[in-house]
């Protein structure tokens, strides 16, 4: 797939998931650093840079994204020849998908130990970090149920629970406004992140929050599973996360929404769930409270104070 196709692939949701957005973007990059014909490191650089670009801003919430990309274009820092810069994007590209895809199977296994035998659980959205902590529960032989969540407007939930019956896990389907309903039959609520703030904060699919304020209400546990990589250094110096907002054909068809004039349709694709309602966050380098957030940007994520001004 060429770059304009990939971008316009995470834009259009066809390819979504902050990991898989994360790894597609990471993929397009070396595909395209392979095929780049430039006289000089420095033109190589620019147009590896613009190429950053188109990536980084089809979808502006999943921080993964730009950690993703950056963590591609750091390899160009210092390059006499544009072979060598070449071969430095496409190594880096590699080690970055293996170690997502690592990441996903670690996260897995340190999140099923927090799952118990008989537990019932609750997810939304499709997350594969979140999914890869439940089904590893079930291939423990831990008997789980879940309640997945239909999630409008693009319904995803319907992913979540074709993934969970294939695994012959029992799946209780729930419009999204249920959850309260049915929230004192959970023993634990699981779901995935596409951006977690340095005090500890949860950005992911709107809806969650609410999920989580339920949970919180009930005495009901909260984790949250998310690659190291979700986390978000930009937030050390108080930069808030952006938070998408997508097409209103997503929610009201524009026939109908057309004959509303005083109507105005929103669509708000993730919301903040404060720390405070968040028990644990499990990463691939462990499980963290939420306080503990700032320490993963520190410590993972190789940023330098210096360039995050
Ligand atoms: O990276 P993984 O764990 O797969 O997913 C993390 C989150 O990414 C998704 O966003 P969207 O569906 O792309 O808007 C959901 O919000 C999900 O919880």
């Amino acid at each position: 797939m060429v770059l304009s196709e990939t971008a316009a692939s995470i834009k259009s949701m066809e390819i979504r998931g902050a990991g898989r957005i994360a790894r597609a973007a990471v993929e397009a990059l070396a595909d395209y650093a392979a095929n780049l014909d430039a006289s000089d490191p420095d033109t190589f650089k620019q147009e590896m840079r613009k190429a950053a670009d188109i990536l980084t801003e089809t979808r502006p919430t999943a921080v993964s994204l730009p950690n993703a990309v950056r963590s591609v274009m750091r390899a160009l820092d210092s390059f006499d020849s544009v072979e060598a810069a070449r071969d430095a994007v496409l190594a880096r590209a590699a080690e970055f998908v293996e170690h997502s895809e690592h990441a996903v199977e670690r996260i897995a296994a340190i999140g099923a130990r927090h799952i118990s035998d008989g537990d019932v659980l609750l997810t939304h959205c499709n997350s594969e970090a979140a999914l890869g902590c439940i089904l590893e529960a079930h291939r423990q032989g831990k008997d789980i149920e879940v309640y997945a969540t239909e999630v409008r407007p693009r319904g995803q939930g319907l992913i979540t629970i074709r993934t969970l019956n294939d695994a012959g896990i029992r799946t209780n389907y729930i419009v999204d406004s249920a959850v309260r309903y049915f929230i004192n039959d959970v023993d634990l609520v699981v779901v995935g992140a596409d951006a977690i703030a340095v005090n500890g904060a949860v950005v992911n699919k709107i809806g969650t929050a609410q999920i989580a304020h339920a949970a919180h209400e009930a005495r009901t546990n909260v984790i949250v599973a998310a690659e190291t990589y979700k986390f978000a250094p930009r937030t050390i110096l108080g930069e808030l996360i952006e938070i998408e907002e997508r097409d209103t054909a997503e929610v009201l068809p524009r026939e109908v929404a057309e004959k509303l004039p005083f109507v105005r349709v929103r669509n708000p694709t993730f919301d903040v769930t404060p720390a405070e309602y968040v028990d644990l966050i499990v990463t691939e380098q462990g499980a963290i409270p939420p306080g503990l957030a700032f320490t993963v940007i520190r410590d993972y994520l190789g940023w330098k104070i210096e360039e995050l001004r």
